[in-house]
């Protein structure tokens, strides 16, 4: 079966990726994706300008239909995430980074713009957790003025990772400013926003930061994450790629979203539920339902959802 695809100038031997956040944020995690042979790349925890610790715990809590996650971007600092994708890797690496303000993103990316590091980049406009921050992706006009900005000096492979959206309104809104700007790829979808779990024993929320609202993952957005992928490769220049995140527990859930238009589809809450050893087993199933349908490349299907 052919799963090769290639991106920002990647080649990417297989479609699956890890979802920004999830083991990938310690050089430990990094070097542990490095080992699954049936990752096609690695993508980095978010990084800041600043380490950050992040919001106190606890703030992740996994529940039978997904997860909520408040985590409030903890992670080393981009200098050492930067370093991490300057070394040699078996895979393609994907840095993505996120700033809390317009300038701290234009510093950073300025950064990683004067580096050595030719991978790709993803900006992260979508962090739902970070105590009194907007999801900058709401709002299309700071979304504009952030990319005319960052696209006046940075010429390297750069990708948007985005939240869901829920008005095909704010799809045609998104993909007008989107479509105005050579990006290598959108990341679609982030965590659904500040939902809300309540442990009805406890009669309290169940993370502490924000009085219990966090970002929500797993089996439960997977319609939200297929609706966002197809929406926007339907509205988005073909020279945009989609990457497809969000409720992705087996392989029929990697079809559906590459039958939406994802190039590449990254898992995030199923690897905490079941460990890196998802992958072999996503991977059989997709090969599994190919082979079923005599399907010999991810091309054969891609963006061929078919609509009654
Ligand atoms: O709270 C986080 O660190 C976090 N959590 C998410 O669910 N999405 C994000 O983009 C981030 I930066």
């Amino acid at each position: 079966l052919n799963f090769t695809s290639t991106l920002g100038g990647q080649t990417f031997n297989s479609p699956f990726l890890n979802a920004s956040g999830i083991h990938c944020q310690t050089a430990e995690e990094l070097a542990d994706l490095e080992g699954v042979k049936e990752l096609g790349g690695i993508v980095t925890k978010s990084a800041t300008l600043e380490a950050r610790a992040g919001n106190d715990k606890p703030r992740y809590y996994d529940l039978a239909y997904g997860s909520i996650n408040s985590m409030g971007l903890p992670n080393s600092g981009y200098n050492f995430y930067l370093d991490y994708v300057q070394k040699e890797h078996a895979k393609p690496t994907i840095l993505s980074v996120a700033g809390l303000s317009v300038a701290d993103v234009i510093k950073l990316l300025k950064e990683v713009q004067a580096s050595d590091y030719q991978g790709l980049t993803e900006l992260n406009l979508s962090c739902p957790n970070v105590i009194g921050e907007p999801q900058t992706a709401y709002d299309f006009e700071t979304t504009r003025k952030v990319l005319t900005e960052v696209f006046s000096f940075f010429t390297k492979p750069l990708g948007v990772k985005l939240p869901p959206y829920f008005d095909l309104v704010h799809f045609d809104q998104i993909a007008a400013v989107l479509n105005d700007f050579p990006l290598t790829h959108v990341n679609t979808i982030n965590s659904v926003g500040n939902g809300l779990v309540v442990d009805v024993e406890k009669e309290q929320v169940v993370t502490k930061p924000k009085g219990g609202f966090g970002g929500l993952g797993g089996a439960m957005v997977l319609p939200t994450a297929l609706a966002n992928v197809r929406a926007l490769r339907q509205r988005l220049n073909p020279s945009i790629a989609i990457l497809g995140t969000g409720g992705v527990t087996t392989g029929a859930d990697v079809f559906a979203h590459i039958l939406c238009g994802a190039q590449l589809v990254s898992v995030g809450t199923q690897v905490i539920k079941e460990g890196l050893g998802v992958y072999a087993r996503l991977e059989k199933e997709l090969s599994d339902i190919m082979e079923a349908k005599g399907y010999t490349s991810l091309e054969d299907f891609r963006g061929k959802l078919q609509v009654m």
